[in-house]
């Protein structure tokens, strides 16, 4: 079942065009990877259906981008609302100057949640979910920064679970991760694409065949082929997508 749809989308900032006429579905439950060569788009994609790039000076779009039926960019979103429900994990994991446990319930007592036995709750639900509980357990008052780079990256997945997003888009969050730590999230995320929805912009190709269930290959800001994940690996139907997969191109 789809849960957002894109459809003629593209995006500019000032007059340079650099998501061009993007349609394709994210479906409920599923890993959808968006793939192709640095400066395609892709981030610029994924930040449009957050609406994270509406402050950028000069940045416009065109089309639609549907959640749940409902066009995200229509004058009545509460922008504030869409990003509680889609959430936004970036590439290198910023944690607040703050003790693990006020990173987590952070963005809980922005929503209002305030009685301490419900923040304990949620905060020990979002580090369990984020596979860093075992962890960080006996030390939930100790700054985060003192957390390894995995670490650091799992909380704030955490931090983006406290608030109950359906949609979870990560933009390259591994990039700045070793092997093992890396390991680790991609097992992450493909446990909680059970409860969640994810898109994830990813540089390494073979991460996104590893954990994706669908694909878009995108090139100069255009989708060229969007698929199924082993159909896209067995049988690109296009010349480019078949030569960034055999190295050729990116
Ligand atoms: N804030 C910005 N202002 C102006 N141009 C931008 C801005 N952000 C990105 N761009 C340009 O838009 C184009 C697409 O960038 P984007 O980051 O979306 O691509 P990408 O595929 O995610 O690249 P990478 O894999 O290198 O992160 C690039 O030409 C980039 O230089």
């Amino acid at each position: 079942m789809k849960i957002i749809e894109i459809k003629n989308f593209s995006a500019f900032y000032g007059e340079k065009k650099v998501v061009k006429n993007v349609s394709f579905d994210i479906f409920k439950n599923k890993i959808t990877a968006i793939i192709g060569p640095s400066g395609c788009g892709k981030s610029t994609l994924l930040r449009s259906v957050n609406r994270i790039n509406d402050n950028i000076p000069g940045f416009k779009i065109e089309g639609n981008i549907y959640f749940e039926g409902k066009d995200i960019y229509d004058g009545d979103v509460d922008v504030t609302i869409l990003r509680k429900k889609i959430g936004m994990v970036f590439q290198k994991p910023v944690p607040f100057p703050m003790s693990i446990y006020d990173n987590v319930s952070f963005g809980l007592k922005i929503h209002g949640i305030k009685r301490k036995e419900k923040l304990d709750e949620i905060v020990e639900k979002s580090l369990k979910q984020a596979a860093l509980w075992d962890e960080v357990r006996q030390e939930l008052n100790e700054p985060a920064s003192e957390l390894s780079g995995g670490q650091q990256q799992r909380l704030c997945i955490a931090r983006t679970l406290a608030i109950q997003p359906e949609v979870l888009l990560l933009d390259e969050p591994t990039s700045a991760l070793d092997p093992i730590a890396t390991q680790k999230i991609e097992a992450l995320l493909e446990k909680l694409s059970e409860f969640y929805t994810i898109a994830i912009v990813t540089h390494n190709l073979s991460q996104a065949i590893r954990i994706s269930d669908y694909v878009a290959f995108m090139y100069q800001g255009e989708l060229i082929e969007f698929a199924d994940t082993p159909t896209i690996v067995k049988k690109p139907q296009h010349k480019l997508t078949e030569a960034y997969l055999n190295g050729k191109i990116g």
